[in-house]
């Protein structure tokens, strides 16, 4: 006989720049001890380019990265359920700034992930602030505003989100993700 498969959960760290998707996200997956994917590091080189050069994505630039995204999620997916049955999860960074971009990230069959979004939200002084402190990055200070202007935040009441509050220091951020998680 064999066990029913459990869906794996899928933790996609989300907000603007400066939010703290990396530095949050890399302190989740120490805790859930589990695989992570940075979607930065799935932007198409003329994303970059552009990013680099101050200007900011429009849908047209994000549609094919998120749809990378979403299936590199699947193939990672696909990988534990085959070989890791058991407390088995991943943590994925994206923007994922509007809804529709959420909508592609959620396309994964259901048999096989849960899908949950963890908005890391602050102020935009705050932001700004953390933008400032920021070195060697391809994304600019300047571009925390057009960030903001895209942002559709996620209301909890309509999707499975969870709001994260990134004033305290990293690792009381992601221990915070984790007494909301229920996995
Ligand atoms: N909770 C936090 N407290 C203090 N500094 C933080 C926190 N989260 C992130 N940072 C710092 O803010 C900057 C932006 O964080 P980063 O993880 O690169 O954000 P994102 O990936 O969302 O663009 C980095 O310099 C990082 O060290
Ligand atoms: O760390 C950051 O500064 C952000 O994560 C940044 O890299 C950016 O937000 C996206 O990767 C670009 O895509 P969007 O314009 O869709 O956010």
């Amino acid at each position: 006989m064999t066990d029913k498969i459990k869906p794996v959960p899928v933790v996609i760290v989300m907000g603007v720049c400066g939010s703290g998707k990396t530095t949050c996200g890399k302190e989740l997956q120490r805790l859930l001890d589990c695989e992570y994917i940075e979607g930065d590091l799935l932007h198409p080189k003329a994303n970059i380019d552009k990013m680099s050069a101050g200007v900011p994505l429009v849908d047209d630039d994000r549609w094919s990265w998120l749809k990378t995204i979403r299936d590199t999620i699947i193939a990672h997916v696909d990988r534990l359920i085959d070989h890791e049955p058991h407390g088995r999860a991943l943590v994925v960074t994206c923007s994922s700034l509007r809804k529709a971009y959420r909508d592609i990230l959620q396309q994964v069959p259901a048999s096989k992930a849960t899908v949950t979004f963890v908005y890391l939200k602050g102020s935009p002084e705050l932001l700004a602030e953390r933008m400032g402190n920021r070195t060697n990055h391809f994304m600019s200070a300047m571009m925390l505003q057009s960030q903001l202007n895209t942002l559709e935040e996620p209301d909890p009441t309509t999707e499975n989100v969870i709001v994260a509050d990134i004033r305290p220091e990293p690792k009381q951020v992601a221990a915070n993700i984790f007494s909301n998680l229920s996995l």
